[in-house]
């Protein structure tokens, strides 16, 4: 589909970038490059039925490919479809295990389950996302990805401020954009620019900065991105950011084929703002985007951390150990937190997140229901198979059916009745099956049924 660029477009980047804007236009008339991650947090994790003969030079699980929605790599979580370009924001922010870290502006969630997957499920991440229908697409998506150490929020930004003040070793601002550097993947969104539409884009991205400054620690650092081109979203952004907070400095990020310094000269020229980074279309093989990290002086002071009660009920562990003799091999009963009628293995149990709207904290468990507990589709996703008494490996019929939400009838009645079962398909464990006289039970969410 051919992108409709508008005449203050042509002209505002004509003036910006003399002959080369015309190499500009032609490359977002051209197909987006398509790419994809894998999931480390799954067993066997590079056991995919997708090519991993084109790696990227900057990421060690990310590849060039498409990906099918409807696979068993995307369902059960061992692949995510990222473009080239948005990995690197990860990269450069560099997650570690045991850090504390918050992605402000997180859904649908490329960048935060890529986070996650750096950090092994140790440590906190609060994936936070302003809007709810976005908020519930992040949280299924960690769903998939069988994250359990991050916490999905829904708020704005300054919602956090008091609550948390100096808290987080790590921030990225993946800010709503104006989004030029996407036209080509989504030709639509053309529609909604204008002059005035990147200047309201700057004005929102320096009050969602301002939060980011405040909730993070001395000595953190903060990535800020955006998939636009404009100078007023980008280096203009990062000079105002610098000289309000002085104390934050921009560092050096490596810059790999096809990646450039980002521009000074748009940026009320300050010459530290070539330690950041650009990608164009027309010199790199992903989308528009651009990219720098910035860190904070002063020595790190380690926040107290506040506990929350955790809420059990009396029979709740009973129930839980119930369920756990008959169907597990062994229980984490660590971090357990019930919210209404849920069990969760928190991410965190910090009373900073009271008032706070919270999706989900940490892995979702299961349900109590009248006098039994019922395991929930996130901990299949998340749990290692040897944890499971049984995993019953469905042929190519049975995984159709499973997906369309009918049961399976059993030839032979196997030796593993009455359990909670787990079910994989090429290996790859992506639901609970409830098995009970040679039959598999459907228990696929209505949700995820194709
Ligand atoms: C570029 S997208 C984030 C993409 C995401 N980081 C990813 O990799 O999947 C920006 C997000 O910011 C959210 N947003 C919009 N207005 C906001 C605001 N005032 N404060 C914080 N986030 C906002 C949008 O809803 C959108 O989901």
């Amino acid at each position: 589909m051919k992108v409709d660029l508008s005449s203050d477009f042509k002209e505002k980047y004509r003036n910006l970038m003399g002959e080369r804007a015309d190499k500009l236009f032609d490359a977002i008339q051209q197909d987006s490059q398509e790419a994809f991650r894998l999931n480390p947090l799954k067993p066997n994790f590079k056991n995919v039925s997708y090519s991993l003969d084109q790696p990227l030079e900057y990421s060690n699980i990310g590849y060039f490919g498409e990906i099918n929605g409807n696979s068993i790599d995307h369902l059960s979580g061992y692949v995510y479809s990222q473009e080239p370009s948005a990995m690197y924001v990860t990269e450069i922010l560099d997650p570690q295990e045991n850090e504390k870290i918050l992605d402000l502006c997180a859904a649908p969630g490329s960048k935060t389950t890529y986070i996650a997957s750096k950090m092994a499920s140790k440590g906190l991440l609060v994936s936070n996302e302003i809007n709810t229908k976005r908020a519930k697409v992040l949280s299924s998506n960690i769903e998939r990805m069988g994250i359990s150490n991050t916490v999905v929020t829904n708020n704005s930004p300054k919602d956090f401020e008091k609550k948390f003040g100096q808290f987080f070793d790590k921030i990225l601002v993946d800010a709503p954009c104006s989004g030029e550097g996407m036209f080509r993947k989504d030709p639509e969104s053309v529609k909604y620019w204008s002059l005035d539409y990147v200047e309201q884009c700057a004005n929102r991205q320096q009050h969602i900065l301002d939060s980011a400054y405040k909730l993070l620690n001395n000595g953190g650092s903060l990535v800020y991105s955006t998939c636009t081109f404009s100078p007023e979203e980008n280096e203009q952004n990062v000079d105002w950011f610098l000289k309000k907070y002085p104390d934050m400095h921009l560092v050096d990020v490596k810059k790999y084929s096809g990646m450039e310094d980002a521009k000074p000269e748009w940026g009320n020229d300050n010459p530290e703002l070539s330690k950041a980074l650009r990608m164009f279309p027309d010199q790199f093989n992903g989308e528009g985007h651009f990219m720098c990290k910035m860190v904070k002086d002063g020595d790190v002071e380690e926040p107290k951390e506040r506990q929350i009660s955790n809420n059990l009920k009396k029979d709740d562990l009973k129930f839980v150990r119930k369920f756990a003799k008959t169907n597990l091999t062994s229980l984490n009963e660590n971090n357990w937190l019930r919210i209404s009628d849920f069990l969760y293995q928190a991410a965190s149990l910090d009373n900073r997140f009271k008032g706070l709207h919270i999706l989900r904290n940490g892995l979702k468990l299961g349900e109590f229901k009248k006098n039994r507990f019922e395991p929930d589709i996130a901990w299949i996703l998340a749990l290692k198979p040897e944890i499971l008494k049984t995993v019953f490996e469905l042929d190519d019929d049975q995984f159709e059916k499973y997906l369309h939400g009918e049961s399976i009838i059993l030839k032979e009645r196997p030796d593993f009745d009455n359990k909670w079962i787990g079910l994989s398909y090429q290996g790859k464990l992506f639901s609970w099956g409830r098995y009970s006289n040679s039959q598999i039970k459907n228990v696929y969410p209505k949700g995820l049924r194709r």
